[in-house]
């Protein structure tokens, strides 16, 4: 068995089909799993068929091909359910004017925020330094038996916010479910005691002054045992050490989708069109 996990695909489609035949091409006669890192839509020019064929892989695979849930999938969740106005930026018309919606949404609650595989856990974004993997999932699972329940257009109204921003095994309800979410759909970087920032987005590194760094680099984190897996910081870019693999490297930024396969690490990339652009590249313009 192979495993490959793809990064952020935000609605890039024909990039994802061609990354898939890539893989199935290099694993050969191999049993093959597929993982995505979550996002795989928005942004992009074609998130409707991105959802689509993501689903329809998942569906005829047996469990071998899943999806973690990112950030612009539960964004999509909270506007699909009226929660929240669709910003200016999304590329979600299409889906949520979709006669096959409903099914295509259903899917998408039913997801997992994190996933154990071969020995790896994979998260959209990222892991605070008191959880260890088997927290982690725990956590996770807390939260997908919410998405999950007939409470969840009231959880979602509930879900925005950047509080509480430091994890606390007391936590309760809506602010439990939300560090979780925040921790694992929207982390970059954190202070050595585990206090989230969401302010940073568009770089890879952090003042020193301010004491943040990013999350994996937290000294002494419970997870640091097993190597994660995550997407989501497209101004890390390609990042894959023995503790952590990331693996958003720009997709939809004009930068490339890249996939990792678990076992030997070999690496996977292509080169995509601009979709859109980025802060960075607006700011030196
Ligand atoms: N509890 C909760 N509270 C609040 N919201 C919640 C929530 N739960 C879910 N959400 C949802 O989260 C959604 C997204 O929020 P946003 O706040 O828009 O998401 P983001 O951090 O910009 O993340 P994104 O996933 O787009 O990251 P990327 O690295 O590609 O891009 C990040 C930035 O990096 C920049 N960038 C990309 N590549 C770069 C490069 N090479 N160099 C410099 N900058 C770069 C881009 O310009 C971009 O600005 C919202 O729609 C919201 O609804």
């Amino acid at each position: 068995m192979k495993t490959y996990v793809i990064g952020d695909l935000q609605g890039c489609h024909q990039q994802a089909r061609d990354m898939v035949a890539r893989i199935q091409a290099h694993a050969g006669t191999t049993e093959l799993r597929i993982l995505f890192a979550g996002d795989l839509i928005n942004r992009g020019p074609d998130s409707l068929a991105t959802l689509r064929y993501v689903r329809q892989l998942a569906q005829e695979s047996n469990g071998r091909i899943d999806s973690v849930l990112g950030n612009h999938d539960l964004h999509l969740l909270a506007v699909a359910y009226g929660i929240r106005p669709a910003h200016a930026a999304d590329t979600l018309d299409e889906i949520l004017a979709a006669p096959d919606r409903d099914e295509l949404i259903g899917w998408l609650r039913q997801r997992p925020l994190a996933l154990e595989a071969d020995g790896h856990l994979l998260v959209h974004a990222g892991l605070l330094p008191q959880w260890d993997g088997a927290q982690a999932l725990a956590l996770s699972a807390e939260v997908e038996q919410m998405l999950r329940s007939a409470g969840l257009g009231d959880f979602l109204a509930d879900m925005y916010g950047n509080q509480p921003d430091r994890w606390h095994d007391s936590l309760q309800g809506a602010d439990r479910l939300r560090c979780i979410i925040n921790a694992m759909t929207r982390l970059r970087f954190c202070t050595a005691d585990g206090v989230m920032d969401f302010k940073i987005k568009d770089s890879g590194t952090a003042d020193p002054a301010s004491g943040l760094m990013p999350w994996f680099d937290v000294p002494g984190r419970r997870s640091a045992g097993q190597t994660v897996v995550f997407g989501h910081w497209s101004a890390l870019g390609l990042i894959i050490r023995p503790d952590v693999i990331g693996l958003d490297s720009g997709c939809v930024w004009g930068g490339q989708l890249s996939a990792v396969c678990l076992q030997d690490r070999s690496l996977l990339q292509a080169q995509c069109p601009e979709f859109q652009q980025h802060s960075g590249k607006q700011a030196a313009n």
